[in-house]
């Protein structure tokens, strides 16, 4: 069984037409968007707001419309994979280093669906290193900063040069024993100068779609007391 595909299958089932979605980014919301793309073919009307460029470019081959995120002021659901996703609704996202859009996205979203695979569901964060996306201007004193925190931050590379985000900045992939307190470091993070953006979603998430190898699908929602 894919359990990716059960996943990112079973989160369109929240889609209405009508509405404005927040298209995420991975090989998990792939599913997402394939599905999406069938139904629009049978007459489904929505437009979505994709999160990186990868999302943009198979959106458009599947036929999905699309609209930029500065038309829009709130949209009604965004899906998305991620990395890891706590029992207590807290995620890393970054894996694929669209973490900033998808951050963005997220955050003007009604409502916001992960779908993940069973493996990726933990009791707390932190077994994925965490990606944060700084600028290139001096990006070794910004991991310097960083490693205060105390982890061990470390240049992400594709094909022997440092890999580029969508927004033209690094990524770094921190190693931390354990996040203790996700808040504190989500914050503590995002005021260092040269931090554009951290993966850490806390409180954002309120719905877990999970797909199990064995053919289950698991839905989870976040309890808003
Ligand atoms: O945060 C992300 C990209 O920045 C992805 O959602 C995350 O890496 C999960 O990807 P996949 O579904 O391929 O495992």
């Amino acid at each position: 069984m894919n359990a990716k595909k059960l996943a990112g299958e079973k989160a369109i089932e929240y889609v209405k037409d009508g509405m404005h979605l927040g298209l995420g980014t991975g090989s998990t919301v792939y599913w997402s968007l394939v599905k999406l793309g069938e139904l629009i073919r049978k007459g489904l009307d929505i437009k979505g707001v994709p999160t990186s460029k990868n999302t943009e470019k198979l959106s458009m081959e599947l036929g999905i419309p699309l609209v930029s995120l500065s038309s829009i002021n709130e949209l009604d659901l965004t899906i998305d994979g991620a990395d890891e996703a706590s029992t207590n609704f807290e995620l890393i996202k970054g894996g694929g280093g669209a973490l900033l859009r998808e951050k963005m996205v997220a955050s003007i979203s009604k409502r916001f669906i992960i779908v993940i695979d069973e493996t990726k569901y933990v009791t707390s964060l932190g077994q994925f290193p965490l990606p944060v996306e700084i600028v290139q201007f001096g990006w070794e004193v910004t991991c310097n900063q960083i490693s205060k925190l105390g982890c061990k931050p470390k240049l992400r590379m594709e094909n022997n040069a440092p890999f580029i985000t969508d927004n033209k900045n690094y990524i770094v992939d921190c190693y931390f024993e354990k996040i203790q307190d996700t808040k504190e470091v989500n914050n503590t993070l995002n005021m260092i100068p040269g931090v554009v953006e951290n993966g850490l979603f806390v409180k954002m998430a309120d719905v877990i779609v999970i797909g199990g190898s064995n053919g289950n699908v698991n839905t989870l929602l976040r309890s808003k007391l």
